[in-house]
């Protein structure tokens, strides 16, 4: 199946250092949304494995993460496509789980609820932990510039990363070829 697995801050919507605390600031990058949604009309399925330590933090809660995602599917749906599985830990780096990222916890979520393979399935990220979380389980690499991509570039990349400059770059890659 054509799965693709995509980061949330700094890919879909702006990121902050600040956090993403309310739907009011989660704001879509621009062209992101379109991406999302004519990748699901030429067939993809696009999932989202985000790490969410804002809820451990006490930042906001479920029920504001759970708005920004439906806030994320209504958009989408707007456009005529729809947004697949959504999986995020919650959980602070000091707890030791299994799904934060540069884990790959997440992506292996996904795979098998779409009983997919993980070789070569493409994750983008912004962050050098979304690019490792992919290498641990040979799945591709993929950086886009937004949100913290242009300070990640800047860091030694897992060999094999794929570069593009924001999310429409990366449908029209997917779409087109
Ligand atoms: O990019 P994804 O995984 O969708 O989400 C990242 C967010 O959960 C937050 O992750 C935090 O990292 P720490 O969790 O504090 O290390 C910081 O980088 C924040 O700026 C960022 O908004
Ligand atoms: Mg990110
Ligand atoms: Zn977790």
């Amino acid at each position: 199946m054509k799965l693709l697995i995509l980061d949330r801050d700094g890919v879909i919507n702006h990121d902050s250092d600040a956090y993403i605390k309310s739907v009011q600031e989660w704001i879509p990058i621009p062209g992101s949304i379109e991406a999302i949604a004519q990748l699901s009309k030429a067939g993809w399925t696009v999932a989202v494995a985000t790490n969410q330590s804002g809820i451990a933090r006490g930042y906001y809660d479920l029920a504001t993460l759970d708005a920004m995602h439906a806030r994320l599917r209504e958009l989408v749906a707007e456009q005529g496509g729809e947004v697949g599985l959504i999986v995020y830990c919650p959980h602070g780096p000091d707890e030791g789980c299994a799904c934060r990222k540069p884990k790959p916890g997440m992506l292996r979520t996904i795979a098998e609820h779409y009983q997919a393979e993980l070789t070569g399935l493409w994750f983008v990220g912004d962050s050098l932990g979304d690019l490792e979380a992919a290498k641990a389980v040979d799945s591709q690499p993929v950086l886009v510039k937004t949100g913290k991509g242009e300070k990640t570039l800047g860091k030694t990349l897992p060999v094999g990363t794929l570069i593009f400059d924001d999310l429409a770059a990366v449908a029209a890659e997917l779409i087109h070829n």
